[in-house]
Parts: C-alpha cells; sequence; structure tokens
C-alpha cells in the first residue's frame, strides 16, 4: 500500500504499521493535537481500541488485526511450539474491547483463519493479511464512494451523523466516502454534520477531517437536526454502520435512529454506506445485536456523581435502525434499496 494512495484523498492516517509495532493516530487528543502512539503488543492494541484512541467499526477491525500480529510476534518469541495456544488469549483480549462493531470479530475471524494453515514463523503471513484488511477496506471505501456519489445524484446538501471518515476506516470513509466522492463530482455544496454525542465525534473528528479536504461544512446541535431537516436544506441523511443485521437493521451510533425517523417525517432519505465487513449474516434482526453503553461518567457533571447524588446517567452509545427506515444500504459489492432479509440476502452472494 503506497502512502500516496490516502494522501491522494485524505491527509489522515488513524493506523500505520512499522517495524515497531502499530502507530495509532490519539483520536480523544484531536483536533487539538495529532500525536502517534506506538503499541507493541495485542493488549496495548486492545486497550487502544476499548479507550477509544481507534474508533469507527472497520478501524477497530483493521486495529485487531494488526494486534494480532503483534501478539503472534511475542507468543512466538516465548514458545514457537505453542504460540497457537497461547495467542488464544491475545484474540480473546480483542474481542471484548468493544461489543458492537461487527468488523472487529469479522477480522479477528479472518486472522484465526490464517493462524490455523501456519507453520513456522507466524509474523510475515499473518502480516501479509492484516495489510489485505487494511488495503481491501480502503478499496471498498473508493467503491462505495462512487455507488454512493451515483445515487446522491445532483444533491446539494446533505447530513451525516458520527464519523465515518478516513479515521474510521482505512482511509477515505464509508459515509464520508460518499461525501468526499460527491464532493469530488462538484454536485454536492455543503455537508451539515452533527456534534455526535458521546465524545462529540462529529465536532472533533468529522469537521476536521472534512476542513482539511476543504469541503464546506456546517456543524450542528444533534438536536438541531429535525429544524435543519424542514428547512429544506438536506434531502438525504448519510451514515455509516457498526453492524447490519441480515434483515437491513442497522446498529450505529446513537442518534442514527432519530435521525432515521425525523427523516421519514420529512421525507428525507436515508443512506447507509458500510463495506461487507459490517453486515452479520449470522445476526438475524437488529434486536439480537449487542449495544455497548459506557461509563455514566462520560455523560454525568463531575458534580452530580458524589455518593449523595441521585442522579444516573444511561449513555447507549449505539442504537439500531429497522430497516423499513432505511431506502438504501451501500456497499462495495452493490446497493440493497428498501432493505430486507430477501434484498440482503442477494447481496451476498455478490463478489466483493
Ligand atoms: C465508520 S463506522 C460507523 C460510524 O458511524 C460509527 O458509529 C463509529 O464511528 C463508531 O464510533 P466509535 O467512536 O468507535 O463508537
Amino acid at each position: 500500500m503506497s502512502d500516496h494512495s490516502f494522501s491522494a484523498v485524505s491527509n489522515v492516517q488513524a493506523l500505520k504499521w512499522s517495524d515497531r509495532g502499530l502507530d495509532v493516530l490519539d483520536q480523544r487528543l484531536l483536533p487539538g493535537e495529532l500525536v502517534y502512539q506506538t503499541f507493541d503488543t495485542a493488549a496495548g492494541v486492545a486497550e487502544a481500541i476499548a479507550s477509544m484512541r481507534v474508533r469507527g467499526a472497520p478501524a477497530i477491525g483493521i486495529a485487531a488485526a494488526y494486534g494480532v500480529v503483534l501478539g503472534a510476534r511475542g507468543c512466538f518469541a516465548r514458545d514457537p511450539s505453542g504460540w497457537k495456544r497461547a495467542i488464544e488469549d491475545d484474540i480473546r483480549r480483542l474481542a471484548e474491547s468493544r461489543p458492537t462493531a461487527v468488523n472487529l470479530f469479522w477480522a479477528l475471524d479472518r486472522m484465526r483463519e490464517a493462524i490455523a494453515g501456519i507453520e513456522g514463523d507466524p509474523v510475515p503471513p499473518l502480516l501479509a493479511v492484516a495489510r489485505k484488511i487494511h488495503e481491501d477496506d480502503f478499496a471498498a471505501n473508493l467503491a462505495m464512494g462512487e455507488l454512493g456519489a451515483d445515487i446522491l445524484g445532483g444533491c446539494k446538501g446533505v447530513l451525516t451523523h458520527c464519523n465515518t471518515g478516513a479515521l474510521a476506516t482505512g482511509g477515505y470513509g464509508t459515509a464520508l466516502g460518499v461525501i468526499r466522492s460527491a464532493w469530488r463530482r462538484g454536485t454536492l455544496e455543503r455537508v451539515y454534520a452533527t456534534e455526535t454525542r458521546p465524545w462529540s465525534q462529529g465536532a472533533r473528528l468529522t469537521v476536521w477531517e472534512l476542513n482539511e479536504d476543504r469541503i464546506p461544512a456546517t456543524l450542528l446541535a444533534d438536536s438541531a437536526a429535525a429544524w435543519l431537516m424542514k428547512s429544506g436544506a438536506v434531502p438525504w441523511v448519510v451514515v455509516g454502520a457498526d453492524r447490519i443485521a441480515a434483515n437491513g437493521d442497522v446498529a450505529n451510533k446513537i442518534g442514527t435512529y432519530s435521525l432515521a425517523v425525523l427523516a421519514r417525517h420529512h421525507g428525507v432519505k436515508l443512506m447507509v454506506a458500510a463495506p461487507t465487513s459490517t453486515v452479520d449474516w449470522a445476526t438475524a434482526t437488529g434486536r439480537d445485536i449487542v449495544v455497548e453503553e459506557r461509563d455514566p461518567r462520560e455523560l454525568l457533571h463531575p458534580a452530580l456523581l458524589g455518593s449523595d447524588s441521585v442522579i444516573g446517567a444511561w449513555n447507549p452509545v449505539f442504537d439500531v435502525t429497522p430497516a423499513e427506515l432505511i431506502d438504501v444500504i451501500v456497499t462495495e459489492a452493490g446497493t440493497v434499496a428498501n432493505p430486507s432479509p430477501d434484498a440482503m440476502a442477494a447481496l451476498r452472494g455478490k463478489p466483493r
């Protein structure tokens, strides 16, 4: 993978592999500081995912794949004949880092399959698989960008939620990839980005990425979305996904479901852009998706945290949008209009 392939479309790379280990751009510090930290163990990568230094379903999967390479390097050095048993602990730790984004489990399954066939030093073959996962995600983003931009046609304004850009993926982005492609075609004039709770992912990451690419954007509070839709400025909402069930229900950043309901009320269309690695064929409907709930302290003011406080906080960080509220799902393998179990099944057989 050449650096040029990334810098041609975006200056941002969330994950970089080097002989020292995995360099992770600490997304918690953006946009104020651009700091990479190097992780040289699988446990370190698991912590980087859990603590949200790495964010976004595809990027989490890619980081986990590199984490397995690091785990194999350590296990093989300690025990060349028993490393395959030892690495299971690392894989388990990585799998426990976040529960909702299925790309994590998809990538770990790919690494496990590769481990099964390895004789001798596992690092070169596992690194090749991790790099392929990374490169394939980037290529999928570019393909989705084109397919999604075709559907947006001459649309001048879109609303997006969360961050789905180069930082959240192998580069370029899912929903933000569609937006980048539409912008490059000269059709899109302005992006509206929600600030996105928790941690203001839109305010700190999405609009930063858009600014890096000089794409005009307007930031709004999540609660301003209905009012924006009423104004007619956004014929489309374009979002990513953390897990898509086999019937087309979509788990994505908290607030996506609200946007879907609002969009339907206002006659605004909803596009979900995600690679096929985000489709969980083993999960029949959105009811079976585990929705991560994070620490209430991420929401609640410290002054209200004391033992004499009667205030709690509910902090689910994803929600599930039912398929019937989604107009189209865009993947690198094709698009699914009006998603249903049958329409999704047709996607399954298509080559990536
Ligand atoms: C490109 S992944 C889909 C996103 O919309 C998504 O919800 C996301 O970035 C997840 O964020 P995270 O910060 O990892 O919880």
